[in-house]
């Protein structure tokens, strides 16, 4: 078997489109332009990318994207500070502070915790993860809501179906698991209902736990964790993984090996990561219209 290419870079830009007209028509009607205030801390190379390729994407769609950039050593009171400024600023609809921080002088929880749960597009926020928790989210997580809409846009239903996500963290893993076990209409029209396993670097016997999934969600940042004996024949494979080895991009799943089991799997690059920048912009639009009033 040779599996079908998920075409995550197609699909987001048709999201990215999308999202451009609503927010044209938004803005129409007298809504404010949205704005994306991104704050960048330090100067990690990958998260500059991140941030560059956000704000390329924002102004595409027509959304006003600001770049805060703070030296390493500003320290979490400046830091908070700036958040704060933010928060209170009316023409600021949507605040991501770009993670990993430099470093541990700054405490990423406090830092979380201090965004408007009204700005928060990350949906990191306590507030909006309990939202998401039952059932009735505000804004749906980036990666976790891109991987959905690529499910959904090539009709891929897990309803009913084992879903293994591997990788239990507060950005992919645990959001992923709970949004594909939600009732129909929670996250989407068409992804739900899933019978979901979270699996994690503890999980005894993760090879004979991940071969019984009819979808396998590598997000555990390790490179090629995952290898085709891992994979059920005929599975979805999702591939959340963005590892730099030397000067190659790799993901949590060992591609080559994947293609010959999996019926359809994400490449890397080109799959999850342009769905999660496509989903940050829907989250700006609707920060903007919950905002409005
Ligand atoms: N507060 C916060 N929110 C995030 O959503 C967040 C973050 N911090 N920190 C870092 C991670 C990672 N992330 C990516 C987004 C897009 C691509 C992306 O577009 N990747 C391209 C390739 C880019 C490349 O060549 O490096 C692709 O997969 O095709 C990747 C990774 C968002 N993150
Ligand atoms: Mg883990």
């Amino acid at each position: 078997m040779t599996a079908e290419r998920l075409d995550g870079k197609r699909v987001a830009a048709e999201i990215r489109q999308e999202v451009a007209a609503d927010v044209a028509e938004f803005v129409a009607s007298g809504g404010p332009t949205p704005c994306l205030a991104a704050v960048l801390v330090g100067e990690d190379p990958a998260s500059q990318v991140y941030v560059r390729n956000k704000a390329r994407a924002c102004e595409k769609a027509g959304i006003d994207g600001r770049t805060h950039r703070l030296s390493a050593d500003v320290g979490q009171t400046e830091l908070l500070r700036l958040i704060a400024e933010l928060n209170a600023d009316p023409s600021v609809h949507g605040i991501l502070v770009q993670l990993p921080l430099p470093d541990s002088s700054y405490d990423e929880r406090a830092i979380l915790d201090a965004v408007d749960p009204l700005k928060d597009v990350d949906a990191f926020s306590p507030i909006n993860v309990g939202l998401l928790m039952q059932g009735r989210p505000r804004f749906l997580p980036c990666t976790p809501h891109g991987i959905v809409q690529l499910l959904g846009r090539y009709q891929l239903s897990v309803a009913g179906k084992r879903v293994c996500v591997v990788g239990r963290s507060d950005i992919v893993g645990k959001p992923m698991a709970m949004m594909l076990a939600q009732r129909t209409g929670t996250c989407g029209p068409e992804i739900a209902n899933a019978t979901v396993t979270l699996a994690h670097s503890r999980t005894a016997d993760l090879g004979d736990v991940c071969r019984q999934a009819d979808c396998l969600i590598a997000a555990v940042g390790r490179p090629e964790m995952i290898t085709g004996d891992m994979i059920k024949p005929g599975a979805v494979v999702i591939d959340v993984g963005i590892n730099r080895v030397g000067d190659k991009l790799v993901g949590d799943v060992a591609y080559d090996q994947a293609c010959e089991v999996a019926s359809a799997i994400t490449p890397v690059p080109g799959g999850v990561g342009p769905l999660t920048i496509a989903m940050l912009l829907h989250n700006t639009l609707i920060a903007a219209k919950l905002q409005r009033s």
